[in-house]
């Protein structure tokens, strides 16, 4: 585990939870694999279970061979792709990482998102603070609320999901796009499953939750973008790779659509970017998994992981090799 990320990901609790934890097991171990002194070497030599997280170096096949017995991995982060390789997989090493325990912060940020973005808060917010006088009160918003609205989730991944549950106590029609999920499934998550484009046309807010890969870059392009109605909301949380942002500019310039955007591309768009400064674009700087407590929910799921491994049992989220090739 990198140094700055374990300071930023366990609170003093953890430190004590994983010296009880490494005192009643001698074989579990956790050490800072970026700080290669001999001390680290000797302790990869013995190491049953490794601990990582952002910022950890990889996996190669030089730290496995260094580490011989190593038997799990319990990744406090999201996908361990950057992470891992399959060699992990060829030796039989359990992996765990903490991506479900994610997608609860992020489907949190979302339902916000959704329902600000129904309530036309932004705007609101806007306008309110250009007023100078009551009588400037721009009165009823045309298009706010929720009823009767449609949200249109792209992926039914581990956040998408999430957020498909978060919504159902709304007013809202739930519509779902994702190639890899039959129709009797999305009607059972409670969303009406249907095409891209026609989910893109049908949406007052089209969220998205896919995984970045070469499938997925610009799934929402010009065309899609086009095809979203006047006043339509795109919120992302996945990556900035999902969206064309060349085309996606001049739809928030003009006002046509608007945005909560938590990742761009680049993550932190460019200086004088106008996601800067637009009245209808709500920017974050990739926070909506990752943000103060939300580090220490990561850091308490892998230590439950630990735990389970030290007691003999299976892990709660193991990763299968597939997610190496598919996740994000
Ligand atoms: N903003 C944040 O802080 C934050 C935190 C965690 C994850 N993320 C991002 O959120 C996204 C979702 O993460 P996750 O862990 O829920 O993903 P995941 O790994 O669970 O997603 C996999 C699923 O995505 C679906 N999918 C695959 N290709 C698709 C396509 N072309 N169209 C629609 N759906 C498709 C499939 O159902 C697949 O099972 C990712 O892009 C991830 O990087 C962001
Ligand atoms: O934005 C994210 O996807 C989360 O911060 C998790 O990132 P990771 O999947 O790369 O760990």
């Amino acid at each position: 585990m990198g140094p700055g990320v374990a300071g930023r990901l366990l609170a003093a609790r953890h430190h004590t939870r994983l010296a009880a934890l490494a005192r009643t097991d001698p074989h579990l171990v956790a050490h800072d694999l970026a700080d290669p002194t001999p001390e680290v070497a000797a302790a990869l030599a013995g190491a049953e279970v490794l601990l990582t997280c952002w910022g950890a170096p990889p996996l190669t096949d030089r730290v496995l061979a260094a580490a011989p017995r190593l038997r799990a991995v319990v990744h406090a982060a999201g996908s361990v792709k950057h992470h891992l390789t399959d060699a992990c997989w060829d030796r039989g090493i359990a992996v765990s990482s903490a991506a479900a325990a994610n997608a609860l912060p992020v489907a949190e940020y979302t339902l916000a998102a959704i329902l600000f973005a129904n309530k036309r808060v932004l705007h609101a917010a806007h306008r309110y603070r250009g007023l100078r006088a009551p009588h400037d009160w721009p009165g009823e918003l045309a298009g706010a609320g929720n009823y009767r609205r449609t949200v249109g989730v792209i992926g039914a991944s581990r956040i998408g999901r999430r957020v498909i549950e978060l919504l159902r106590p709304f007013d809202l029609r739930v519509l779902l796009y994702d190639p890899y999920v039959e129709a009797a499934e999305a009607t059972r998550l409670g969303a009406a499953p249907v095409p891209l484009d026609a989910l893109c046309a049908d949406s007052d807010i089209v969220t998205v939750h896919a995984p970045q890969l070469p499938a997925t870059r610009h799934l929402l392009g010009a065309r899609q973008l086009a095809l979203m109605p006047d006043g339509a909301t795109l919120v992302n949380t996945a990556r900035g790779a999902l969206v064309d942002e060349a085309a996606l500019l001049p739809e928030l310039v003009t006002g046509r659509l608007h945005a909560v955007l938590d990742v761009t591309e680049p993550d932190l768009p460019r200086p004088g970017s106008p996601l800067y400064d637009l009245p209808n674009v709500l920017l974050t700087p990739h926070v909506a998994g990752s943000l103060g407590t939300e580090l220490h929910r990561l850091a308490d799921h892998a230590l439950d992981e630990l735990e389970r491994y030290g007691q003999g049992r299976p892990f709660l989220a193991p990763v299968r090799r597939e997610e190496l090739h598919h996740s994000a």
